[in-house]
């Protein structure tokens, strides 16, 4: 395995103070963070929630997707139980990078939907990879989680990785106008859950 710790320090918030985890996979060069609260010696399930990067949804306040609210939504549950993880995955625009995603944004600006967009510009509609999460998770104690998803995909990809994934947490937040054909198109071609479809 490739991913290697590198850091922590503190991380003040709005919601509550966090622990910042800095790991490097060093196959890849990929900096990841987990954001970390409260402490997991308990062996006690983990209520978690794995964000892929969406640098436009996350810190420019995008409402083209779901992104920003979601990680808002999970960090302040985190904060709420006072006992949680977040990891932050730099795999930005599903795998493919921010300035594909931006030409897949373009592609969509003309009727594309997000999974043909991707498949115009000859990439798969997810290429995201989740084996990092291992040693990450194992490096904080973590081997089982309640993840904030939904994205059933994403919890056979961890169920794959020997982390017990005990429950399913629904993370449906920051429904707007310009992502509702994104959201349904998630629901239709991604098989994500939403709204129980
Ligand atoms: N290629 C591509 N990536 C996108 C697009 N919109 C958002 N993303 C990326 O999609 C990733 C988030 O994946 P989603 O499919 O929205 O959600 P998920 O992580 O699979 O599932 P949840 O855990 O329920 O959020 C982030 O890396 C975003 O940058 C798009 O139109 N095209
Ligand atoms: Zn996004």
């Amino acid at each position: 395995m490739s991913t290697v710790f590198v850091a922590a320090s503190r991380l003040p918030t709005p919601y509550g103070t966090f622990t910042m985890h800095g790991f490097e996979d060093e196959a890849t060069g990929k900096e990841h963070l987990a954001l970390t609260m409260g402490d997991f010696d308990d062996g006690a399930p983990v209520l978690g929630r794995i964000h892929s990067e969406c640098l436009t949804g996350d810190a420019l306040f995008s409402i083209r997707c779901d992104c920003g609210a979601q990680l808002e939504a999970a960090m302040k549950a985190v904060a709420e139980e006072g006992r949680g993880v977040i990891l932050y995955l730099r795999q930005e625009g599903r795998g493919i990078g921010l300035l594909n995603k931006v030409r897949a944004y373009e592609l969509q600006d003309e009727g594309a939907d997000t999974v043909e967009a991707n498949e115009k510009l000859g990439f798969a509609p997810d290429l995201r990879k989740y084996d990092m999460c291992d040693v990450m998770l194992r490096h904080l104690g973590i081997t089982k989680m309640r993840l904030m998803t939904n994205n059933p995909r994403k919890v056979d990809a961890l169920k794959g990785l020997d982390i017990d994934i005990v429950e399913r947490v629904p993370l449906q937040t920051g429904q707007n106008p310009h992502n509702e054909r994104y959201l349904a198109t998630k629901v239709v071609k991604l098989g994500h859950l939403y709204n129980n479809a």
